[in-house]
């Protein structure tokens, strides 16, 4: 189950990734094509995460990366099918509140909170994404607040073990805060896998400035791959 899952994983991803790419409601697809895709350019986007944005586009021409949408919610089916698989069936919120229910990194009102879009590189095997971090992520005056920083890695890395290794949750993340990143400023985030171990996978990151002369943070984290029917909670 948890090999299939996997493994359907990447043509979906591939065929959403490309515009106009085809309907798939699939109960583990990365996002569905029938919702808003935020991971295009807005209003609230600076000049410099859209330039970024048309640089990786260009490079999704011939086929060696893919740009992941993104939506702020799971269809009912798709939360119900995901805990049916990995929970039992035993699902953790009043019925009514599954569809009010939002992914984190994307609850916020354009351009306040987490903007970003995230690049797959197919042959590289691994994950570019660009981001904005707007006003409501301040920590200390004027700088994002460390916790926002480690949302965008945590989903980042938890991407990147998805496609590698199928439905995951995360175990460890170990951050090194190196320079402080300024509010509304762009940051890029590039993974890679380091090994897998059983049904562990190490996934590890760093966040540097546009001109990649600043690394902001550091971070690695540990995933675990989810055993169907194995009761966690
Ligand atoms: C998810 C699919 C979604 C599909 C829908 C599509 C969604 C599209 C959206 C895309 C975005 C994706 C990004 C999301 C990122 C956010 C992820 C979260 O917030 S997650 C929320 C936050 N996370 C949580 O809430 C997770 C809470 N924790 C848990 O539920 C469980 O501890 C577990 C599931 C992580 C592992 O349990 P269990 O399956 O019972 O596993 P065992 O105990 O048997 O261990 C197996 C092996 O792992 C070792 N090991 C384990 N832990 C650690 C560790 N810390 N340190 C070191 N090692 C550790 C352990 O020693 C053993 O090693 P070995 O003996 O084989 O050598």
């Amino acid at each position: 189950m948890l090999r299939s899952c996997a493994a359907r994983l990447r043509p979906l991803l591939v065929a959403h990734g490309r515009p106009g790419g085809a309907r798939l409601t699939s109960t583990f697809s990365f996002e569905e094509v029938t919702q808003k895709d935020h991971a295009l350019p807005k209003p609230s986007w600076s000049k410099d995460l859209r330039l970024l944005f048309d640089q990786f586009m260009k490079k999704c021409e011939d086929g060696s990366w893919e740009r992941l949408p993104s939506c702020s919610r799971h269809s009912v089916q798709r939360f119900q099918n995901f805990t049916k698989a990995f929970f039992s069936g035993s699902i953790p919120v009043k019925e009514e509140q599954i569809s009010q229910a939002k992914f984190f990194p994307r609850s916020f009102e354009d351009g306040l909170g987490f903007e970003y879009a995230m690049f797959w590189s197919k042959d590289e095997k691994r994950i570019v994404c660009l981001f904005q971090g707007g006003l409501y992520l301040q920590g200390i005056p004027g700088f994002l607040h460390g916790g926002a920083l480690v949302t965008l890695i945590d989903t980042t890395l938890g991407t990147h073990a998805m496609l590698a290794g199928g439905a995951v949750m995360t175990a460890n993340l170990s951050i090194n805060f190196k320079r402080p990143m300024p509010l509304c400023s762009v940051g890029v985030i590039n993974t890679q896998l380091d090994k897998i171990e059983g049904r562990k996978l190490f996934v590890s990151c760093n966040i540097q400035s546009v001109d990649e002369k600043t690394v902001y943070t550091e971070g690695t984290g540990l995933f675990i791959k989810l055993e169907p029917g194995k009761t966690l909670v």
